[in-house]
């Protein structure tokens, strides 16, 4: 997938490919996260055993804001594949501009779900991925870095729905045409919907969980991702909000 042709970006077995190997990405991060404590004080805001000068934020957020207009001013955020957690706090880039070719909606920067993708980090997987519960005062920098790898691979896994959504759209215009003026919500997701392809990544993810972050010559050794909650993760959160990362960007389709 080159995203200086279209041509690339714009196969939806390409994109799926891309997006197996996401899989992996996503899975080795967990496992780092997975050393850690759940460490609550980390995403409370303005936490008063965590006082950072001039932000009234989480100590995640501070780290996250931080390391976003860092990684903007060297041109993370111009890549079509890249959606920040923070888009009104980047910076422009020093760097000459790529100049991508338009692949996706000028709109697609506002179709953007990271507040729920952190919300949803928090709440649900942190939980399931976590060696224990509490903080662990010490590694709070661990933690955040940890943290930020996974939320950064979970929001390009996800926001990845704009490039198959629009993919979809090409591959039958009169379909979605009608269904968007019809604001046809139920419908546009059950054509977006390929129930073989899900069924397909969750087997897939219940083997590898079976293998990664395990010592093969301790077929006992303790799995630190088990294959039940990588499933769960997949199945209630990444597909689900992809799916709707999906509908958002076909919604706005035909605007102008
Ligand atoms: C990504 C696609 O669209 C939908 C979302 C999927 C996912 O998030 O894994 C898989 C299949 C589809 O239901 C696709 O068709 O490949």
């Amino acid at each position: 997938m080159d995203f200086t042709r279209p041509e690339t970006v714009l196969n939806l077995q390409n994109i799926r490919n891309e997006l197996v190997r996401m899989e992996d990405t996503i899975i080795f991060k967990f496992i780092e996260r997975s050393h850690f404590a759940t460490c609550p004080s980390v995403y409370k805001e303005q936490h008063p055993g965590l006082t950072i000068p001039n932000f009234e934020g989480s100590f995640l957020n501070w780290a996250l804001l931080n390391l976003e207009i860092t990684q903007s001013r060297i041109r993370r955020f111009e890549s079509p594949d890249e959606t920040p957690f923070f888009p009104d706090k980047i910076q422009k880039s020093f760097l000459p501009s790529v100049n991508y070719p338009q692949i996706l909606a000028p709109y697609a920067p506002e179709v953007n779900y990271n507040d729920t993708i952190k919300d949803v980090y928090i709440e649900k997987i942190i939980p399931l991925i976590s060696r224990k519960d509490g903080d662990d005062s010490n590694n709070f920098g661990s933690v955040a870095t940890s943290d930020i790898e996974c939320l950064q691979s979970l929001s390009r896994r996800i926001h990845f729905g704009k490039f198959v959504a629009e993919a979809k759209f090409q591959s039958d215009i009169p379909l979605y045409t009608k269904l968007i003026k019809d604001k046809d919500v139920e419908r546009i997701m059950e054509n977006i919907t390929n129930s073989a392809v899900e069924e397909k990544i969750l087997e897939r993810l219940t083997k590898k969980a079976e293998v990664y972050g395990v010592d093969p010559t301790n077929k006992k050794g303790e799995k630190r991702i088990t294959p039940e909650y990588l499933v769960k993760i997949y199945k209630e959160i990444v597909i689900p909000i992809t799916k709707e990362v999906e509908v958002e960007y076909l919604l706005r389709r035909l605007e102008d």
